[in-house]
């Protein structure tokens, strides 16, 4: 037996040519667990609509946050597991969810070496349909048609382990040091109202109102709106922030569905319209930056604020590849590698 690590982050378009974007989108938004809706309307919806128009645009913003090396989410989550690899005595492979970098070619560069054992390690702290669940779906059918041999084991989500916090907590403090802020948003990447409750295992806990996150529940196991408020709950009692002083909302809106409230442009907007001079931006939902991070938090978000009198306004970077992030992640290898997942993150 011989064990091994995927670390799976989202992925970008190949390029910033609106033919790669396209491409790329088409596989993101086609997916049923990111546009949930049937497969006849989102055909519509997706190559109907939206693959109509958002290319251009979205391969605009891409190329104002473009590195001469790739997409920064790439070569972020690449610098990561390169960091990772070089700790642990075990093979660690990176896939995307979609794009170039499959998720079979990141088993298969696991099975190559002999690997029998996988941790998979999807890049979000916080559990989303969209993001967590659809790759562990694509894993377990990728496992059953090709790699019968593998035994694979997915990581939970972090978004409340003690480690986690601190080590966000770390990254706010100090990038926030020596600056006086009035507020401090944590903003997290939106999804559709519906998909909190198509993840609710007891179907009926999450009304989406002010109560439901906040009461105790196994619902919670599988709620982002829940694990999102928790996450920024805990990082402010690390950081002992005077309540008031920060907030939680949610960002990247697409479509024309409710998502997750209140919307993080409108928040920014009305801090700013409401007297907030020195604004402070943290992205927990995102272990790497990226489009949704440089471009539409940094750039545009900024904008929105100065357009409203706002003065100083402070992105906090993602964990990217920290030493302590990747010190935590190899923690939780090594005790994967020794006991089992339940045990490790315990
Ligand atoms: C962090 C968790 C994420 C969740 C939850 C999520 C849900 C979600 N996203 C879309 C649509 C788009 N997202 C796009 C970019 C993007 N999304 C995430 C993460 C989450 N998405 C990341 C890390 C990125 C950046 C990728 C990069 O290459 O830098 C995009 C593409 C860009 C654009 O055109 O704006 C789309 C589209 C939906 C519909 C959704 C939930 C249903
Ligand atoms: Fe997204
Ligand atoms: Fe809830």
């Amino acid at each position: 037996m011989m064990k091994g690590v995927l670390l799976v982050n989202l992925g970008s378009p190949d390029s910033t040519d609106p033919k790669d974007v396209k491409k790329y989108l088409d596989e993101f938004l086609m997916d049923p667990r990111v546009i949930d809706v049937p497969k006849w309307a989102r055909i519509l919806l997706v190559r109907g609509i939206i693959l109509n128009t958002r290319p251009k645009k979205s391969a605009e913003a891409y190329s104002k946050i473009w590195w001469e090396e790739g997409s920064p989410l790439i070569v972020i989550s690449e610098r990561l597991q390169k960091k990772i690899q070089k700790k642990i005595n075990i093979p660690v492979a990176l896939a995307m969810r979609y794009g170039s970098m499959t998720l079979k070619k990141g088993l298969q560069e696991l099975a190559d070496q002999g690997v029998t054992e996988v941790l998979v390690i999807p890049l979000y702290p916080q559990f989303a349909m969209a993001t967590t669940e659809t790759i562990n779906v694509k894993v377990d059918e990728l496992q059953k048609e090709f790699f019968p041999q593998l035994e694979i084991t997915s990581l939970p989500a972090f978004y409340n382990k003690p480690e986690y916090i601190e080590v966000l907590s770390r990254s706010i403090a100090e990038s926030l040091e020596g600056q006086d802020f009035d507020h401090l948003l944590f903003s997290y990447h939106g999804v559709p109202e519906r998909h909190i409750r198509k993840s609710d295992i007891t179907r009926g806990h999450c009304k989406i109102d002010d109560i439901c996150c906040f009461t105790p529940s196994e619902a919670h196991r599988f709620c982002y709106r829940h694990q999102c408020y928790e996450t920024t709950r805990m990082v402010a009692d690390s950081l002992q922030l005077k309540e008031g002083t920060y907030s939680t909302s949610f960002q990247s809106r697409l479509g024309f569905d409710p998502w997750l409230q209140p919307y993080t442009d409108r928040t920014i907007e009305r801090m700013g319209k409401s007297g907030i001079r020195k604004m402070a931006i943290v992205t927990p939902a995102f272990v790497s930056d990226c489009l949704e991070t440089l471009e539409e938090i940094a750039m545009e978000g900024e904008e929105i604020f100065h357009e409203v009198g706002g003065e100083d306004f402070t992105t906090v970077p993602c964990l990217n590849d920290r030493d302590d992030f990747a010190e935590i992640l190899v923690n939780w290898i090594e005790k994967w590698r020794i006991t089992d997942i339940k045990t490790a993150i315990a």
